[in-house]
C-alpha cells in the first residue's frame, strides 16, 4: 500500500465484519492465489452462498458478483429459517428470475472484502491480523480467487455471469479473462475501465480514511453515497429542509448512511477494494478496452441507469459497442442514480430472465 492509503487497526466497537455466519447459510473455500497475480499464493478463504442444487451436466450454474459493500447474502426468506434479507431480493427464489428449481445461484463474498472472504480483517499466515500490510489486489486477482471457487464446486462455465457497479467489474473480468467458462453475462452500471472522475472521487476517500480509519470511512461513505443517489433526487427528496436538531435533512441522510456503514464494514478492507476498484481495466496489458472486450464470446447484456452520475450510461454504451453480438446498450430507468441497480429490482429481474431464456 502507498503511505497516503495505509490505515490503522481501529474497528467500529460494534463492527459486524468478521468470519462470523450472520445468517447461518455461508460455506468456505479455502485455496491460494495463482500465478500470475499481485500476490501468487496468497491463501484465501472464499466465503460463498448458494441457493438450489448443480444438475447433472452442470450446466446451471450462475454466478452472482456484489458491489463494494455488499456480500454474499444476495437473497433471504428463499428456505425456512433464513429470513435475512438479501440485497436482491425479488431476483432469487421461486417464481423468480433466478428460481433454485432450475438455478444454481453462486454467491462469494469478493477478495479483500469483510464479510468471510479473506481480507484485512483476516489472519496472515505470520499469525498477525493482515491490517494493512493486505496486498495490493486487483479485480483480475478477485476473479482468479472465484475461479478457485468455480474448480472447487465443479463449475466448468457458468450458464450466467451477473454483477452491478464492482461486482459488474468482475462479471467483465470473467468473461474477458475466461472467455470459454461464461456463456452469457450481464453487466450493470459498469465500466470497463474507472475513470479519472472515478480515481478522483475515491482519493478523497481513501484520503479521507488514512486522517482517521473509522470516522474517515464515514465521511468517505457520505462522498460516495452522492456518488450513489442524483442531484434530481436529493432536491425532491429534502430539498433545503433543517430538522429540529439543526441539520439540514440531506445531512441528517448522509449521517446515517456513514453510521450504517460502519455497524457492518471495515475501513481497511474500504481501502483495499477502492484501491481494485481505481485500478480496474480490463483492457490493461490486453492491447486496450476495445481489444479485451472483443474476447468476450458470451451472449452479452449490457445496463445502464440513465441518472447514474457515477458510471454514465455513456461508459456502458462503450462496453455494449465493443462486446461482439452484444445487444444494444439497455437503459434500467431510476430517478435514483446508481444505485438504480439495487433498488429498481424489478427491471434487473427482466434482462436476467431475458439473459436465461
Ligand atoms: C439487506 C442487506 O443486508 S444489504 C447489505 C449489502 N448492502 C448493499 O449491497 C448495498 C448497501 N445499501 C445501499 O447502498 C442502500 O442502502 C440501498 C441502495 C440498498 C438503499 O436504498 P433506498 O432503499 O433508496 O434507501 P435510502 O437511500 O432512501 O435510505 C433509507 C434510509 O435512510 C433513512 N433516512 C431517510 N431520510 C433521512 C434523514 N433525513 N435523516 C436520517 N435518516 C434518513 C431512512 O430512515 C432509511 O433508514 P434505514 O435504511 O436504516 O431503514
Ligand atoms: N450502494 C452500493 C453502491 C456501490 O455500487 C454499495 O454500497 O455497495
Amino acid at each position: 500500500m502507498t503511505p497516503g492509503t495505509t490505515v490503522g487497526k481501529t474497528p467500529p466497537a460494534t463492527g459486524g465484519w468478521r468470519e462470523g455466519d450472520p445468517h447461518g447459510r455461508r460455506r468456505w473455500f479455502r485455496g491460494a492465489l495463482p500465478d500470475p497475480g499481485a500476490s501468487p499464493g496468497l491463501p484465501l478463504s472464499v466465503a460463498y452462498e448458494t441457493w438450489g442444487e448443480l444438475n447433472e451436466d452442470r450446466s446451471n450454474a450462475v454466478l452472482v458478483l456484489h458491489a463494494l459493500t455488499g456480500d454474499s447474502h444476495v437473497a433471504g426468506g428463499v428456505e425456512p429459517g433464513h429470513p435475512t434479507p438479501g440485497w436482491w431480493d425479488g431476483l432469487v427464489g421461486p417464481g423468480r428470475a433466478l428460481d433454485p428449481e432450475r438455478w444454481f445461484v453462486v454467491a462469494p463474498n469478493v477478495l479483500g472484502g469483510c464479510q468471510g472472504t479473506t481480507g484485512p480483517w483476516a489472519t496472515a499466515p505470520d499469525g498477525r491480523p493482515w491490517g494493512a500490510r493486505f496486498p495490493d489486489i486487483t479485480v483480475r486477482d478477485q476473479v482468479a480467487a472465484e475461479a478457485l471457487l468455480a474448480d472447487h464446486l465443479g463449475i466448468d462455465a457458468w450458464a450466467a455471469v451477473l454483477g452491478g457497479s464492482m461486482g459488474g467489474m468482475r462479471a467483465l473480468e470473467w468473461a474477458v479473462s475466461r472467455p470459454e467458462r461464461v456463456r452469457s453475462l450481464l453487466v450493470l452500471a459498469a465500466p470497463a475501465a474507472s475513470s479519472a472522475e472515478n480515481i478522483a472521487l475515491a482519493s478523497a476517500q481513501l484520503h479521507a480514511i488514512a486522517l482517521d480509519p473509522v470516522r474517515g470511512l464515514g465521511v468517505a461513505r457520505r462522498i460516495a453515497h452522492l456518488s450513489y443517489r442524483s442531484e434530481p433526487e436529493l432536491d425532491a427528496r429534502f430539498g433545503r429542509e433543517v430538522q429540529p436538531d439543526g441539520r439540514y435533512a440531506v445531512e441528517s441522510y448522509l449521517d446515517h448512511h456513514a453510521e450504517k456503514l460502519l455497524r457492518r464494514f471495515d475501513p481497511e478492507s474500504y481501502v483495499v477494494l477502492t484501491r481494485a476498484m481505481n485500478g480496474h481495466d480490463v483492457g490493461r496489458d490486453r492491447g486496450g478496452v476495445r481489444a479485451a472486450l472483443g474476447r468476450i464470446t458470451a451472449r452479452t447484456i449490457v445496463a445502464g441507469i440513465d441518472s447514474d452520475r457515477l458510471y454514465p450510461l455513456r461508459a456502458q454504451a462503450e462496453v455494449a459497442a465493443a462486446v461482439p453480438g452484444a445487444d444494444d446498450l439497455r437503459v434500467i430507468h431510476s430517478p435514483h442514480g446508481h444505485d438504480g441497480f439495487l433498488i429498481e429490482v424489478d427491471q434487473v429481474a427482466k434482462l436476467v430472465e431475458e439473459l436465461l431464456t
